[in-house]
């Protein structure tokens, strides 16, 4: 079971993690806290490890070293993935369904109430009139607002969102930022990787910054 919620126990919390391929690091090791209603930045350049990060933090990778804790718990790599909801590089969605059809799938998935009106959750992200069409055909910048949207559907209080700016216009910019409010406001956290200053969470965010462990060989 995810544990549940205790507002002052940190909502996420990463103690000596470390990463590495084929014996040579990756990132770590890591010391780092999220509480309710709070960002964090992580910041490094190309190769410095953050999707690797996130995607150890959303159970997708495990690491070597170290454990990471929800509300305060030890958990595994299933927890993870339960406990938090991940918007990665690549979109993942299914190419052949239309977007409504996507989100209808997420939902599922997710468990979230039949009666959330997924139309509306399209035209929230800017994609009215696209409810016929295959994800196949979007372009990238449709496609995040997609991801976007699907995150909308999942209950996880901890958002992992890489690069979460990236291919988006200024008003997808600021749905991002507005969609990031909402959570914090409601008392999710939100971990989020960038390399470039072209955009920034609206709130006061702290950072966690990685620097390339490995060397080219
Ligand atoms: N599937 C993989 N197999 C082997 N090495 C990988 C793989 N994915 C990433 N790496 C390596 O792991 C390191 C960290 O990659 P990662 O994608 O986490 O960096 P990043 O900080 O997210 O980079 P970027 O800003 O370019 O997205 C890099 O040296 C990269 O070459």
């Amino acid at each position: 079971m995810i544990p549940s919620p205790s507002a002052d126990v940190p909502l996420l919390q990463a103690r000596g993690l470390c990463f590495a391929r084929n014996d040579e690091p990756v990132f770590g090791p890591l010391d780092f806290a999220l509480v309710q209603g709070e960002a964090l930045l992580v910041l490094g350049g190309n190769g410095a490890g953050k999707t690797t990060l996130l995607r150890v933090l959303a159970g997708l990778l495990a690491a070597d070293a170290g454990d990471v804790r929800l509300r305060g718990q030890v958990v595994d790599r299933d927890h993870l993935a339960r406990g938090s909801a991940y918007l990665g590089h690549l979109p993942g969605h299914k190419a052949e369904l239309t977007t409504l059809e996507n989100l209808e799938f997420a939902r599922a998935l997710a468990g979230a109430p039949g009666q959330l009106d997924l139309e509306q959750a399209l035209a929230d992200v800017g994609l009215a009139g696209y409810e016929d069409t295959p994800a196949r055909r979007l372009s990238a910048g449709q496609n995040k607002r997609l991801g976007l949207a699907r995150l909308r559907l999942q209950s996880a209080p901890l958002w992992l969102l890489d690069e979460p700016y990236a291919n988006l216009d200024l008003d997808g910019i600021a749905l991002v930022n507005r969609l990031i409010q909402a959570h914090l406001a409601g008392g999710g956290a939100v971990l989020l990787t960038t390399h470039g200053a072209y955009a920034a969470p609206p709130v006061p965010v702290r950072t966690l910054e990685l620097r390339a462990a490995r060397r080219p060989a």
